[in-house]
């Protein structure tokens, strides 16, 4: 095979690792019910088995980024894979519950382990262009995992059936492929190490390495973290709820509403990749993408549009800021600290996630939220108005700075040329 070609498919052995463990990520809200009717948990059991996925993250996303660049991200991803295996295995063994919430915060930390490393990877193997594209097909595979999660109690209704832990299995073993796909992706990736980029080995981590990175990447760190503090909290924990008290809508029918956004992500996100590649102006498509969703929120809050408004602006906001903003980020890095930065981003990411979800809770107890009194969300949906209006400023500043610098930075040739680089060479 040409070795043009050969990226393509350690692109495809990525896309499908990340599917399966996207899919058991989302797996414990389709079985909510059955836990809740069979095992008695409560709705706290049940947020804490998504509460235990990113605290740990919190701390070890970033010892995960420093880990991929010390050790190369293929073999990251193949040990990530069991550890996620493992977990996801735990979770559905499932008796007693602590065991189950240990399963659950195992599977976090190799997932998020393993979604930097495979990013990091997709990064070297693209390394002269195309990387856009390549990390929104990417990210398609994962929003393919995460609607079968949503559509899996139609699809595969006989196992739902079988009752609480059956579909957990399930979602097992969609990750144990992952196992099999990253073996091959190690073992293409030893033997033809010179057709990816390989950064110069780091020496030992000091705390220096994560200081040296220029604003651009700080203002993308920023829209990063409150954008997925916004978006995840909202549409993969609270919208439901949402929709069901304060537009009436009915469980299936809100279920299906949220699910649009997941679908359309899957079909719209390689679009905008392939639109960053072409004619990047990547902080433009950023600073557009991150307009929309204090608009979303404002909209939401203020008027009677219908559902389909606010669903479409969050869903180009959703397939646009994932295909730009990591090829982006790895352009503003050098090569061997992509790992780095990824898991520095992951890490503050982590911290916002579950501060962000705590709060949206927080909030709607005390301004008592519900079907009774659907104006108690308007604090929820300030607070991530707020949130979106800030990761949008930050896009502003990077627009202006990138614009100082046409051909640099965000917008350099090639993935690793970074501002510091740039000056060296
Ligand atoms: N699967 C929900 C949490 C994902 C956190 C992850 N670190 C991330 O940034 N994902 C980006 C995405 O667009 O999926």
């Amino acid at each position: 095979m040409p070795d043009k070609h050969i990226k393509w498919i350690m692109l495809a052995l990525a896309a499908f690792t990340i599917m399966g463990s996207y899919y058991t990520y989302d797996s414990i809200a389709p079985v909510a019910g059955l836990l809740r009717d069979e095992r008695g948990f409560s709705q706290s059991q049940i947020g804490m088995l998504n509460a235990v996925f990113n605290l740990p993250n919190i701390a070890l996303a970033l010892i995960g980024g420093i880990l991929i660049d010390r050790i190369g991200a293929a073999k990251a991803i193949l040990i990530a894979t069991i550890i996620c295996t493992i977990g996801a295995s735990l979770t559905a063994v499932g008796e007693p519950f602590g065991l189950m919430l240990f399963g659950r915060l195992l599977f976090g930390l190799g997932n998020e382990t393993l979604y930097i490393a495979l990013l990091v990877g997709i990064a070297q193997w693209f390394h002269l262009g195309g990387g856009a594209l390549a990390i929104a097909l990417f990210f398609s595979m994962a929003r393919v995992g995460s609607y079968s999660a949503d559509k899996s109690t139609s699809w595969f209704a006989d196992v739902y059936a079988a009752g609480w832990q059956a579909p957990l299995w399930l979602a097992a073993a969609l990750t144990a492929t992952g196992v099999f796909t990253a073996l091959i992706y190690y073992l293409v990736d030893r033997k033809l190490p010179h057709l990816r980029a390989v950064g110069q080995k780091p020496e030992r981590f000091m705390l220096k390495q994560l200081t040296g990175f220029s604003r651009s990447f700080w203002y993308i760190l920023w829209l990063n973290v409150l954008f997925a503090s916004v978006f995840f909290p909202f549409r993969s924990t609270f919208s439901i709820q949402y929709f069901m008290d304060v537009k009436d809508m009915n469980l299936a029918d809100a279920g299906t509403a949220n699910s649009y956004v997941f679908a359309a992500a899957i079909f719209a996100t390689p679009v905008f990749g392939l639109i960053a590649d072409r004619i990047g102006r990547r902080a433009s498509l950023l600073g557009f993408a991150a307009a929309l969703m204090p608009l979303t929120f404002f909209i939401l809050a203020t008027t009677d549009y219908g559902l389909w408004v606010t669903t479409l602006l969050m869903g180009i906001s959703f397939s646009v800021i994932p295909a730009v903003i990591w090829p982006s980020t790895a352009m503003l890095v050098e090569k061997h600290r992509v790992g780095t930065a990824f898991g520095l981003i992951n890490m503050i990411q982590s911290l916002g996630l579950a501060a962000a979800n705590f709060c949206a809770g927080y909030l709607n107890d005390v301004n008592q939220a519900g079907p009774e009194n659907p104006q108690g969300y308007d604090a929820m949906l300030l607070m991530f108005a707020g949130m979106s209006l800030i990761a949008f400023l930050s896009t502003l500043l990077l627009i202006i700075r990138e614009r100082r610098q046409p051909g640099r930075g965000i917008e350099a040739r090639f993935i690793g040329q970074s501002d510091a680089a740039m000056q060296r060479h």
